[in-house]
């Protein structure tokens, strides 16, 4: 039986992925937030409740939760003549100082398996290692406090995985985790395809990635995902999965189109939820289909674009509607990304109201989650959410 099957954006979600927030939170101070690419320092207590109520959420809807740290914790306890290597690698990628290796090594092997794995995510300061030194950087091994958004290190397409190359040295290291993961855990090693590696050049992040239908996938080129990395992942998925095309959008490289899913979502058969941007920008960025036979750009509306995919006439919620002050602040808070749990019913950020009653009116039922302090890291349920079970679709 696969292990990982996710042949849309909006099948009933089964089996979920997360990362609980942890230390991370509070080792973040404003001088590293830009290189950390973490916007604010969330209440480490208040941000756990929200996410602990998030999760809740998704058990109410019968969806089995799974956290990385808890994988990763597993799969060492399943097999202790990998603990060296795993190790070795962290603090390879991840060390400020090369000179202070032993004593993080072994520092990190005096703790349990979950304890080490919460640590790496969480940074280790030299003073917990008792280090006084001349450089008054203050940590050995920074922190990581975007692995809450597992949307992104990896993603799920079809039975098989893509583990990615980020785009930015900080979240680099992300990727070990589901790395180490796939390859190890008794529940998916050897039965897992990849169809990218983190160890290839050009990067790509899985807030780029939507998985449309058992064929199609729509991938952003953004400020995180290269056209090149998407034309070699093309090769993997067209060979090993069951996918004939991919759609590409050329998005802006700006901030504001950090990832695909900050201005495009799907929530039903036919219904996105977009921001103005993506409509405001349709001169600016270009639309190409990557088939097996190569690549060709599409002169059409993203609108026809998309209906002809799914073979139905489709609707776009506009985030914010048609106040653009309100568009502005709810795309900035995540109002377009939603994690949908089966079709027409999505977990959306409960702040961003004007676009949550647009997507009632539309028909969308939306679950609504708190997001005072997870919202600092800006990310929404979507990029706080890596599926890897989703019930096929009734096409
Ligand atoms: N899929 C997403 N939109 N993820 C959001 C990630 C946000 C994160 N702070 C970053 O800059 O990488």
């Amino acid at each position: 039986m696969s292990k990982i099957n996710v042949y849309s954006e909006i099948g009933k979600l089964k089996s979920v992925l997360v990362h609980r927030p942890g230390d991370e939170v509070e080792n973040l101070v404003p001088d590293l937030l830009e290189r950390l690419l973490f916007d604010d320092i969330p209440f480490k207590k208040v941000a756990i409740e929200e996410h602990d109520r998030f999760t809740d959420l998704l058990r109410r809807e019968g969806v089995e939760v799974l956290y990385i740290e808890r994988l990763v914790a597993e799969a060492l306890d399943q097999n202790p003549n990998l603990k060296d290597e795993f190790v070795n690698k962290f603090i390879k990628e991840g060390i400020n100082d090369k000179k202070y290796t032993k004593e993080f090594k072994k520092y990190l092997l005096s703790l349990s398996n979950f304890e080490m794995v919460n640590k790496m995510i969480a940074g280790t300061k030299k003073i917990e290692l008792g280090i006084h030194d001349e450089n008054h950087y203050p940590f050995i091994a920074d922190p990581l406090p975007n692995v809450l958004f597992q949307r992104d290190p990896f993603a799920s397409v079809g039975n098989g995985v893509t583990l990615h190359k980020m785009w930015s040295v900080t979240r680099n290291r992300e990727t070990l985790f589901p790395d180490f993961v796939f390859k190890n855990h008794s529940r998916f090693a050897n039965d897992v395809p990849h169809f990218y590696e983190r160890e290839w050049e050009e990067p790509i992040e899985g807030g780029d990635i939507m998985v449309l239908n058992k064929e199609i996938l729509v991938i952003g080129v953004s400020q995180r995902t290269s056209m090149k990395a998407i034309e070699r992942m093309s090769k993997e998925v067209f060979a090993k999965g069951t996918y004939k095309k991919i759609l590409v959008l050329d998005l802006p490289k700006t901030r504001a189109f950090m990832h695909l899913d900050t201005v495009l979502t799907n929530a039903d058969y036919d219904k996105f939820i977009a921001h103005p941007l993506i409509f405001d920008n349709v001169d600016a960025f270009k639309i190409y289909l990557i088939t097996p036979e190569g690549k060709t750009e599409i002169k059409k509306s993203l609108i026809d674009v998309l209906s002809e995919l799914v073979g139905k006439s489709v609707k776009i919620i506009k985030c914010g509607g048609d106040d653009e002050i309100a568009a502005g602040r709810e795309q900035w808070n995540d109002g377009t990304n939603h994690l949908v749990v089966a079709p027409g019913k999505v977990i959306a950020y409960e702040r961003n109201w004007v676009t949550i009653d647009l997507m009632e009116k539309a028909g969308i039922e939306v679950i609504k989650t708190p997001s005072a302090e997870l919202s600092r890291g800006r990310g929404g349920p979507r990029c706080m959410s890596m599926p890897l079970w989703r019930e096929d679709l009734k096409q």
